[in-house]
């Protein structure tokens, strides 16, 4: 009896490209929502290839949504997330929130992200980044100068990570702080475990004045790489540590000193009358003001440079077919009377 042999159809599983993309953050019906428009239109203007997801909390409004949509945005709409109940005041009443951007974890069907706050512009190129070693946590360092940092040891000792050899880290105070970096911009790996497990830790962990940055410094701490501040030009570097930054070469700048949103810049806050900043905070509403950034005028004039394509490549053909039939040709080509 010949054996029964069954010939399945071999599957040809092409491995799919591992996703990457953009995430940012949005809360509220306020106007956080331009920031985002911003850097959606400043990732097109340096030709990124990934696409910006907008992890949303439901109170964003749907006219906002709308907005984000028609920036070619790719909007995902989470649930709040709350530490636990605590008396902690937090650096900004209103970092509360900021723990939410936690589920950007469960976004596995990217295999990697980099986070962007909303008051992030990207002004070159940083798609490399995405090709760093898997495994790690990526961000830059911040800067412990600022007032908002006047409840902790190392800022009422004058301790500073950006120059540690300044104020030596006294030894009565224990170990020195290990290297904290600033949660506006960081390269990660979505993971459903890890979600769960950072939401499972968060309940059992009371907050801290600077909520889901402390969190996630605290959480990363083992796997933080730091990478230079060009990624992240935290505002305040300007003016605390001018010797550590090149301005001409920030290729990511993060608009998080007090008064510097760029959609709310009066100029009247503390260091906001520096002509750095007002140069910075025009080069934002540069892109943000520019139409041809938009996605549907980009998308039109890709239609219209494909239709252009289309009728030259077209034409070639009805000339070559002309050329085979002769006698035409040096019509086509005449130019029209005018
Ligand atoms: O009302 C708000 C406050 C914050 N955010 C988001 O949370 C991020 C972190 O807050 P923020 O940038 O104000 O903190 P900072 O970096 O200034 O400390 C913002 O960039 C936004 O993406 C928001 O969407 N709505
Ligand atoms: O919710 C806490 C926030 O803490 C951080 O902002 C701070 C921090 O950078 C300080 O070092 C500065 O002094 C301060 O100005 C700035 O606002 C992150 O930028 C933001 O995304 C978010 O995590
Ligand atoms: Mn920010």
């Amino acid at each position: 009896m010949a054996p029964n042999i069954t010939t399945t159809k071999a599957a040809t599983v092409t491995a799919k490209a591992p996703k990457r993309a953009y995430v940012t953050f949005l809360a509220g019906n306020g106007d956080y929502v331009k920031g985002v428009v911003g850097l959606a239109k400043g990732l097109r203007k340096v030709n990124s290839k990934y696409p910006l997801v907008v992890a949303l909390l439901p109170d964003v409004p749907e006219e906002h949504r709308k907005i984000l949509v028609d920036q070619g945005c790719i909007i995902r709409e989470i649930e709040p997330v709350y530490p636990p109940e605590n008396q902690t005041q937090f650096a900004m009443a209103y970092y509360v929130i900021n723990y939410s951007k936690l589920c950007i974890w469960e976004f596995v069907e990217y295999s990697k992200m980099i986070y962007l706050d909303g008051d992030i512009q990207v002004f070159d190129n940083i798609d490399h980044l995405f090709d760093m070693e898997d495994g790690y946590f990526y961000a830059v360092m911040d800067c412990f100068c600022e007032k908002t940092w006047s409840h902790t040891p190392q800022y009422n000792i004058g301790y500073c990570q950006q120059c540690p050899d300044k104020v030596q880290w006294p030894s009565q105070l224990g170990p020195k702080p290990p290297l904290y970096f600033n949660a506006g911009m960081f390269v990660y790996e979505p993971s459903l475990s890890t979600y769960e497990d950072l939401l499972t830790t968060l309940k059992v962990t009371p907050p801290t004045p600077f909520a889901e940055q402390d969190y996630l410094n605290m959480y990363f701490r083992d796997i933080y790489r730091p990478i230079p501040p060009i990624y992240n030009l935290v505002m305040a570097m300007l003016w605390r540590h001018p010797e550590n930054i090149e301005l001409d070469k920030a290729k990511v700048v993060h608009y998080c000193a007090a008064g510097s949103k760029p959609w709310r810049y009066t100029g009247k806050e503390d260091n906001m009358d520096r002509e750095d900043i007002k140069t910075l905070v025009a080069k934002w509403w540069e892109i943000y003001d520019d139409e041809s950034l938009d996605y549907n005028n980009v998308v039109a004039s890709g239609q219209a440079a494909e239709a252009d394509e289309d009728k030259q490549s077209g034409l070639q053909l009805l000339l070559a077919a002309l050329s085979k039939a002769g006698g035409f040709v040096h019509r086509i080509n005449a130019p029209s009377a005018a």
